[in-house]
């Protein structure tokens, strides 16, 4: 499989080329140069797997001469050997339309274990074939920066530099990201939003000064392989209600867009989505862009769901490259005009090609609290604010009623116990496997929001590529 960049420039790589990229050397994000298609036949036979035996399944398709089906079928196993649930992401019924997927039951209790498990695993596979040593620059709202950490802790030929926005995360995803000690990674706290961590990382992997000392690689979702990931989950749930003879739709919490551009690339392979909600808080660009066609980006407001709290959504590039024909030239203009202005409007062509399969909604913090009562009276569920917000946006769709609609339930409720608590009246308890959380030490460096400091900083401790 050959990948291109979004913005047209950078030269093509294979599937073991782009993991360990991470962002393409032109600014741009890489994608398959084609979807890859399963007949409803093929999709058929999928029904009954595994999950580790479907994700192989699913992904041989992207990962191409880069790994064997039996390498590519162990490393699931080992990734999805780590989940505290067998099905790995169960799928709960809510009422007759309504379910959620249950994305939480790995190491760090969010849905980007799904994916970071198993990234963690392929960095050391491929890193073990060029002998090579990795930088790993990431940011963080929260959910990335544990899961990540908790991927590649100790492993040797890689290190991590997370970033996260200072006082913007919940108590508990700081503490699973700063008591993990390791001589490997690094935990900053900078003074600023998400979004700011975010335009740190992508601006190190233009900075030559950087890219020339290190090899430099990404763990959030502008890295191919974590979407790639991301994609069986959707092939799992719809399997579970009927597909390929019924159509489900999903509706998905997002900020970076990333999950929620996993379910559309779901949709080009041939899984039958009928709809893909964009779910978003206040924090509402994506819902403008899917809505009105705007996307221009405001001030970054501090919610109770914090993992969402972001402007610039990465994955939208992927998005509008795709919808607006793939042409990189006129994306990378595009991207250009909202990089120096904060403001872009879709074209007629980008609007028209989303409208077919996306609908979105915000919520306001009103509409979270109720939805997190409704789960609790209606279906004893606990939610966490985020998957909230994705089952707000899913009960207020205007859906076929004998389509089923899927939220992605994306946190543990026990990561954010003071929101859960103030809507509920309940506080989630820790799982036992993290219970000693607020008793580990924490360790991480606080700096300004200024990226002359924080890549001094990195400079500093990171080990040369070679
Ligand atoms: N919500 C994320 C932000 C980063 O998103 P990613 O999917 O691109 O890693 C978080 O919790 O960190």
């Amino acid at each position: 499989m050959d990948y291109i960049s979004t913005r047209g420039i950078a030269p093509s790589l294979d599937f073991e080329g782009v993991t360990l990229a991470g962002l393409a050397r032109d600014g741009g994000l890489y994608l398959p140069r084609v979807w890859p298609r399963f007949t409803a036949d093929e999709i058929a036979a999928m029904r009954g797997l595994p999950y580790p035996a479907l994700a192989a399944r699913v992904m041989q398709p992207f990962v191409g001469d880069s790994l064997t089906p039996e390498r590519l079928q162990a490393l699931c196993e080992q990734a999805y050997g780590r989940f505290a649930h067998a099905a790995v992401t169960p799928l709960i019924q809510l009422d007759e339309r309504h379910w959620l997927l249950e994305l939480f039951h790995g190491p760090t209790l969010a849905f980007k274990d799904v994916a970071l498990q198993l990234l963690g695993l392929l960095f050391e596979e491929f890193l073990g074939r060029v002998q090579g040593h990795l930088t790993i620059v990431g940011a963080t709202s929260g959910d990335t920066g544990s899961a990540a950490i908790g991927a590649v802790a100790g492993r040797d030929g890689v290190e991590i530099f997370m970033i996260h926005p200072a006082g913007r995360v919940s108590e508990v995803q700081r503490r699973q990201m700063t008591s993990v000690r390791a001589p490997n990674v690094h935990n900053i706290a900078i003074d600023g939003s998400f979004d700011d961590a975010q335009a740190m990382v992508k601006r190190m992997f233009g900075d030559q000064e950087m890219t020339d000392r290190f090899r430099i690689s990404a763990v959030n979702s502008i890295n191919w392989a974590r979407l790639m990931a991301q994609v069986v989950y959707y092939f799992a749930a719809a399997l579970q209600l009927g597909a390929p003879d019924r159509r489900v739709a999903f509706s998905v919490p997002t900020g970076n867009f990333g999950d929620v551009f996993a379910g559309y690339v779901a949709a080009q392979m041939g899984l039958p989505v009928e709809r893909l909600i964009v779910a978003t808080n206040v924090n509402d660009i994506l819902h403008r862009a899917v809505a009105e066609g705007d996307y221009s980006a405001g001030t970054v407001t501090a919610t109770a769901a914090p993992s969402m709290d972001i402007q610039v959504s990465s994955n939208f590039e992927r998005l509008l490259f795709d919808a607006g024909g793939r042409d990189g030239a006129a994306l990378a203009e595009q991207m250009r005009g909202f990089e120096s202005t904060g403001a872009m409007r879709l074209t007629e062509a980008q609007r028209s090609a989303i409208a077919t399969l996306f609908g979105s909604a915000r919520a306001e913090p009103a509409d979270m609290t109720a939805a997190m009562r409704w789960a609790r009276e209606a279906a004893g569920q606990a939610i966490d604010p985020h998957t909230a917000i994705g089952l707000h946006a899913a009960r207020a769709a205007d859906i076929a009623p004998h389509v089923p609609v899927v939220t992605l339930a994306t946190a543990h409720p026990a990561k954010f116990p003071d929101a859960v608590e103030r809507a509920i009246g309940v506080r989630p308890p820790l799982p036992t496997r993290i219970g000693d959380l607020f008793a580990r030490e924490e360790h991480y460096v606080e700096l300004p929001g200024d990226y002359a400091a924080v890549s001094a900083w990195i400079a500093e401790r990171a080990t040369p590529s070679a």
